[in-house]
């Protein structure tokens, strides 16, 4: 499944020379880095209302999934147009991946 993540990240990548017109992705491109983030943080917003919602309603769980994926969508659309990839923060959380956050923590304020 992870494997998705590559797919899209492609398509991203390719959508550089596609035309505004054409693609939702080289619109956002065409807006540039500001607009892509914006949507990154309504995005993140929209998860955590609907996340909110689920804690009091098991019917809006489906909506958190919906969510998530435009929040990791937009969050591709960003790592692409800063020349990064997923398998970039696929490293770093392998890397991570067994240590405790607690640890790391405290290691950072010695
Ligand atoms: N995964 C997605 C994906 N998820 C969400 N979206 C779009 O993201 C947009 C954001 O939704 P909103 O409701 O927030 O948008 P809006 O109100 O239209 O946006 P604003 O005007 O407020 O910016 C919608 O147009 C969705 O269709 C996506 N658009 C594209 N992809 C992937 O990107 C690929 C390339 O897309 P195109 O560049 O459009 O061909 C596709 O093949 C997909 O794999």
């Amino acid at each position: 499944m992870i494997d998705i993540l590559t797919k899209v990240a492609d398509t991203l990548e390719s959508r550089k020379t596609a035309s505004a017109d054409s693609s939702y992705v080289a619109s956002l491109y065409a807006k540039g880095l500001d607009k892509i983030l914006e949507k990154v943080g309504e995005e993140a917003v929209e998860t955590v209302l609907a996340a909110k919602n689920a804690q009091q309603d098991d019917s809006q769980r489906d909506k958190v999934i919906y969510e998530t994926a435009d929040l990791w969508f937009h969050s591709l659309v960003m790592l692409a147009e800063l020349g990064l990839r997923p398998e970039d923060v696929l490293t770093e959380l392998a890397r991570r991946e067994g240590l405790s956050g607690l640890e790391e923590k405290a290691s950072r304020k010695e």
